[in-house]
């Protein structure tokens, strides 16, 4: 990939992407509600909530397509509001579906956004070159579009936020509906993009989706930050806690689950852990199942007890917190 380099050494510790108290309201509807976070030069960041949970509707703020009713959006320290051409500039904006325009060609349709971006000449046929070069695009250049593939659309999408090179990329749910190859080809993409020092915002509802690309992610719900982290802190449940959390909620407390298997009574060994440490175990077969959040002390004289008290332990592992786990626990499923 070869986007036109700058001349000047990118200024990491400054924000490319700040969102401070964002606040957007349809009628009773608290789309976004006193939203607030970060994204660094070079940086993968998801954005992960379910449906109706204020993704769109931030990053089309962002974007300079709508404003809010209270706080700001900036890209590279410029308002969307105040200051919506600069942001232009800087941002690339793909949105969760793709506007039809028949009878055109992938290159025809690249170039109309390049003339659209100002870009003449020698200018132009370079952006265009290397944007048809990176999506891959230049092997179906003189294709209608029509006929084309989800993921070839998808490609076609990213060419035209890239066609004039900006710094920030959003990129709304890019990932839905592509086979596995066309996801990995993305996740490909993505990471190069950001290697080139670009920052990419980027939703999704699914957690695993984004998992692999992203370095931090914030999870959202009902418009609210609920937790703000990279995967392993969410995972972990040890990340930042929204300052914000307008919706109140609980978030991610506890660390796993011990899965302890024995052989013989599998009730009896329920009861003493009930016992033990007064809460509930979920038995299958021999398999014995119950939250955990103490260190790996306190792992190894629960064993010992265990032992001591005549269960016959055969195994005995910490389980990890899926990634669908913690989703589930850090959001509740509300939808508005
Ligand atoms: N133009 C609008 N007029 C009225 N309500 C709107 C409008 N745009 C969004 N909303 C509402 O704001 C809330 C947030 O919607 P938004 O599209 O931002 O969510 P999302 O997280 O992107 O969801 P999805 O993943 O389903 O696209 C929803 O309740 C939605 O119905």
């Amino acid at each position: 990939m070869n986007f036109a380099p700058s001349s000047e050494k990118p200024d990491n510790s400054r924000p490319a992407i700040e969102f401070d108290q964002l606040v957007r309201t349809f009628g009773k509807t608290t789309a976004v509600n006193r939203v607030s976070f970060k994204v660094f030069p070079g940086e993968v960041f998801g954005f992960i909530g379910p449906n109706g949970a204020g993704k769109t509707t931030s990053m089309k703020i962002l974007s300079t397509l709508d404003t809010p009713d209270s706080g700001s959006a900036k890209v590279d320290g410029f308002c969307s509001v105040n200051d919506p051409e600069r942001v232009r500039r800087r941002l690339g904006y793909m949105p969760d579906g793709f506007g039809a325009y028949a009878n055109v060609t992938c290159e025809e349709y690249l170039d109309f956004f390049a003339r659209s971006y100002g870009l003449r000449g020698k200018d132009r046929i370079h952006s265009l070159r290397n944007v048809m070069g990176f999506t891959q695009l230049d092997q179906i250049a003189q294709k209608p579009i029509t006929g084309l593939s989800k993921g070839m659309k998808q490609r076609l999408c990213l060419g035209r936020a890239l066609i004039h090179n900006p710094k920030v990329l959003v990129l709304d749910e890019p990932a839905a509906g592509l086979d596995p190859r066309a996801r990995i080809e993305l996740r490909e993409m993505i990471t190069a993009l950001a290697d080139d020092g670009k920052s990419l915002l980027i939703s999704s509802h699914i957690l695993t989706e984004l998992a692999e690309m992203c370095d931090r992610v914030a999870i959202i719900e009902q418009g609210g930050l609920l937790a703000v982290g990279s995967v392993e802190d969410i995972l972990s449940g040890d990340h930042q806690r929204s300052s914000e959390d307008t919706t109140g909620g609980q978030v991610v407390t506890e660390s796993g689950q011990l899965v302890v298997q024995i052989l013989g009574d599998a009730g009896a060994a329920r009861s003493w852990i009930e016992n033990e440490l007064s809460l509930t175990v979920r038995i299958t077969g021999n398999s014995l199942q119950f939250p955990f959040s103490g260190s790996a002390e306190d792992q190894a004289a629960l064993l010992r007890k265990m032992v001591d008290s005549g269960i016959a332990v055969v195994s005995f592992s910490n389980k990890q917190r899926s990634l669908e786990d913690a989703f589930l626990h850090v959001t509740r499923g509300r939808v508005q």
